[in-house]
């Protein structure tokens, strides 16, 4: 453990769209000093979006882009990486992967709230039923780096920021 690269942990937040991702990401945010990047935005604000993918209605991503853009942000630790995939970041990034998971009937009701219907609903909910995310993390990183968080309820949301807190310290003393 003494040669690691960083003095704070890289954390990845990942899961489907909607299982709330963002919303652990900012209370982590708020209760720590890490920094929430939320890639979505990020490839935005740096012109990493491609044309438009009609079948999925949403842009596709310029990964090769957006990681020479993060390559930076992530040098000295104290991220924490939002995002709904998790295969194309270098794997030496993280020191932590949080595959956030929400039950099926819940994350369907949130979508729809949010306005997504037909296909795009569909293969949303399809994705958690499947654990695409979690195979994807797993297939990624270490096993042991890897955990999953449930995340249906306020009460699981308070929990969840709680366990990543009580882990980033952990990191840290046995990094010292
Ligand atoms: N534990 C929870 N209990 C109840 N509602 C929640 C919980 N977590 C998130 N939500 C709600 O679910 C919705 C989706 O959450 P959020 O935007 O954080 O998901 P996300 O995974 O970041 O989505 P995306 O990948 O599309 O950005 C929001 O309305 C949020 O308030």
């Amino acid at each position: 453990m003494a040669n690691r690269p960083r003095a704070i942990p890289n954390l990845l937040i990942t899961g489907t769209p909607g299982v709330g991702k963002s919303s652990i990401s900012k209370k982590l945010s708020e209760r720590t000093n890490f920094t929430w990047r939320e890639v979505s935005k990020l490839a935005e604000e740096h012109n990493c979006l491609d044309e438009y993918d009609p079948e999925y209605q949403c842009p596709f991503l310029n990964e090769d882009k957006l990681l020479d853009i993060m390559e930076g942000m992530m040098a000295k630790g104290g991220n924490i990486v939002d995002y709904h995939g998790c295969d194309f970041f270098p794997e030496r990034w993280f020191d932590g992967v949080f595959v956030i998971r929400t039950n099926n009937t819940t994350l369907y009701d949130r979508l729809t709230a949010r306005g997504y219907q037909g296909k795009k609903l569909e293969d949303n909910v399809q994705c958690e039923i499947f654990e695409t995310l979690l195979e994807e993390a797993q297939s990624s990183y270490k096993p042991e780096i890897v955990q999953e968080l449930q995340n249906d309820t306020e009460a699981q949301l308070q929990s969840n920021v709680d366990t990543i807190v009580e882990w980033i310290e952990r990191w840290k003393e046995d990094n010292l």
